[in-house]
């Protein structure tokens, strides 16, 4: 496998290793001592998640507070504008966002760290996302994150018309977390 380093501290890409045949393909999406040795993941994963949303669905840019989650997160189907947002105030890459295409066709990863807000654009025409988390959900502890703040002006894919959430439609710019 292969990681990337992101601008944003502990922020990687993993592009883990295809094996393709006349089947078809196989890959590891997880291995404990790999990832850590060569991710930097040194948590463990207490929950595994799965959505699945439409073209133009935009979910995030979402945080817990008191327990936040460290997400390895990955698309099964379709393709995703996968954005992730350094919101520790102590970082010295605070306020600053990174963005990667996540597809069934890249089959790429995205190690979002405890402590950062993170979200992601449907590109195709149905995208299937799964992700393993390092703490449990609680919804009284969530946070949600302007995904069009202009202090952070996260340049999305162009033409994309955002179908947000009730929640996501009421998320606070950054200076107001
Ligand atoms: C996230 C989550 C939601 N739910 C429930 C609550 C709600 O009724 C329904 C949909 O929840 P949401 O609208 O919050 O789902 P969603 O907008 O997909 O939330 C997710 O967005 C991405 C970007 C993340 O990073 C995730 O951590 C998570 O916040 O599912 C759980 O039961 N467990 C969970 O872990």
């Amino acid at each position: 496998m292969n990681v990337v380093k992101t601008s944003l501290e502990g922020v990687v890409i993993i592009e883990p290793k295809l094996f393709k045949d006349d089947r078809g393909f196989f890959l590891e999406t997880f291995q404990l001592k790999r990832y850590k040795e060569f991710a930097g993941i040194e948590l463990s994963f207490v929950q595994d998640n799965y959505s699945r949303s439409s073209k133009n669905v935009l979910r995030g840019l979402h945080f817990q507070k008191r327990r936040p989650q460290g997400k390895l997160v990955r698309v099964v189907r379709g393709q995703v504008f996968d954005v992730a947002v350094d919101i520790r105030k102590e970082s010295p890459t605070y306020g600053q966002w990174e963005g990667v295409i996540l597809s069934e066709d890249n089959q790429r990863q995205l190690w979002v760290p405890p402590g950062l807000a993170h979200g992601f654009v449907v590109l195709s025409d149905l995208a299937d996302f799964e992700y393993k988390c390092t703490d449990y959900y609680d919804p009284s502890d969530e946070g949600c994150l302007m995904w069009d703040d202009p202090s952070i002006n996260i340049v999305w894919p162009k033409g994309i018309e955002p179908i947000l959430s009730a929640k996501d439609k009421t998320a606070l710019t950054i200076d107001d977390l």
